[in-house]
């Protein structure tokens, strides 16, 4: 067969392949509504592990390796549990209007860009977007009610706590409503053509510069201009048309700027994703059938023992903690505030017991959001 004509064939099954997955997702989405009126989890692992196993077994005897179909069909549950759950919170939370305006880091083709179209694309929302220049000034939009949402990154697998959004969140009265991971793909791009090793200039945002850090301890006699975000550094490359200057940002982005990639996986881990929290003004609580996490941020004072007894709180009501950081309280030196991210939802019976107790023994304590946690972990089968 010419090569051509295999081209072809494949585009088609390809086609054919995506019409399924549309096809499936929307078998899922009625799945939610049966759950949703039966009062079931939207999760149900043993279905899963079923469902994998005999995709395992029918793989097989399509000389599909077990290892693929895996693969395969995890990303394709993590979705379709994804898409149930935006779905029922959805409905919990009632009809919005046809549009919400988001505020976020940069322009179109930034990272925090890219995080906001996957969260509200998944929720059928129209967005309108609003860029901003800064974490303080999102903050500020939302705080105003220019925007009803903000879409923040707050840790990062290669840079680990993004601080400034942490302190932010300290001294805001907003609620995070919600959580979304994001994968980030770090490139070199650059004008078209130009040549790796003439760079004498990269432009990015510094949280891109850390996450980073190796790759550019490799190279010499280089400027490094910090921007305020990905979608700046693209502009500011295209602006200038010079061939000696790169940003660093991901593919997708800098294309919409006539960018070409040069090099790519920059980050120090070969895994490099970003967890992004949503902002609202209210705060939203979350439907008994999703699994939720709770963040609060409380000051334990500093006698001894004193985060070993707040942690055990939550440990004889058996709460599992997901996240523990601490950030400089302003204005009283060596004096840290806690932030804790536990799996449990703000108004089950055992976490409503673990804040009043916790609100007993520390010395100040605020519940910062609970909301839908997507962190899907895949279910393992044993082929
Ligand atoms: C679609 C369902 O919901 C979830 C998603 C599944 C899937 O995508 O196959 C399987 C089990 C559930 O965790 C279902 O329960 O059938």
């Amino acid at each position: 067969m010419e090569l051509t004509e295999v081209r072809q064939q494949i585009q088609h099954t390809d086609q054919e392949l995506l019409q399924l997955l549309a096809k499936r997702r929307k078998l899922a989405l009625a799945v939610a509504e049966a759950k949703i009126s039966q009062n079931k989890p939207i999760r149900d692992q043993q279905r899963e592990e079923e469902l994998l196993l005999r995709l395992i077994e029918s793989g097989k005897a399509l000389e599909l390796d077990a290892h693929y179909v895996t693969r395969l069909f995890h990303v394709i549950i993590e979705d379709s549990v994804l898409q149930q759950q935006a779905k029922l919170q959805g409905e919990l939370r009632g009809m919005q209007g046809p549009s919400v305006k988001v505020a976020y880091l940069g322009g179109q083709g930034s990272y925090s860009y890219w995080a906001t179209q996957k969260y509200f694309t998944r929720r059928a929302e129209q967005i309108i977007d609003i860029g901003c220049d800064s974490f303080n000034e999102i903050i500020k939009a939302v705080e105003t009610g220019h925007a009803d949402y903000a879409v923040l990154p707050i840790e990062n697998t290669s840079s680990g706590s993004i601080n400034e959004v942490y302190d932010l969140l300290q001294h805001t009265r907003l609620s995070i409503v919600g959580e979304l991971t994001h994968p980030i793909d770090h490139c070199v791009l650059g004008l078209p053509g130009a040549p790796l090793n003439q760079i004498r200039q990269i432009c990015a945002h510094p949280q891109v510069i850390a996450q980073c850090s190796q790759f550019l301890l490799g190279l010499t006699n280089i400027k490094v201009e910090y921007c305020d975000s990905s979608s700046d550094a693209f502009q500011r490359v295209q602006q200038k048309q010079d061939p000696t200057m790169v940003a660093i940002g991901g593919e997708a982005g800098g294309k919409i700027y006539g960018l070409e990639v040069l090099a790519r996986e920059l980050a120090n881990q070969k895994d490099n994703v970003s967890r992004f929290i949503v902002v609202a003004r209210k705060a939203v609580s979350v439907a008994k059938a999703i699994p939720a996490k709770t963040t609060f941020i409380m000051f334990t004072g500093q006698q001894p023992g004193a985060l070993v007894d707040a942690l055990t709180v939550l440990k004889r009501h058996g709460i599992s903690m997901a996240k523990l950081e601490s950030r400089p309280i302003p204005g009283n030196p060596w004096e840290e505030m806690f932030y804790v991210d536990v799996l449990a939802n703000a108004n089950d019976y055992a976490m409503t017991r673990a804040l009043e107790e916790l609100n007993r023994i520390t010395k100040f304590i605020k519940v910062l959001g609970c909301y839908p946690s997507e962190d899907i972990q895949p279910t393992q089968v044993e082929a």
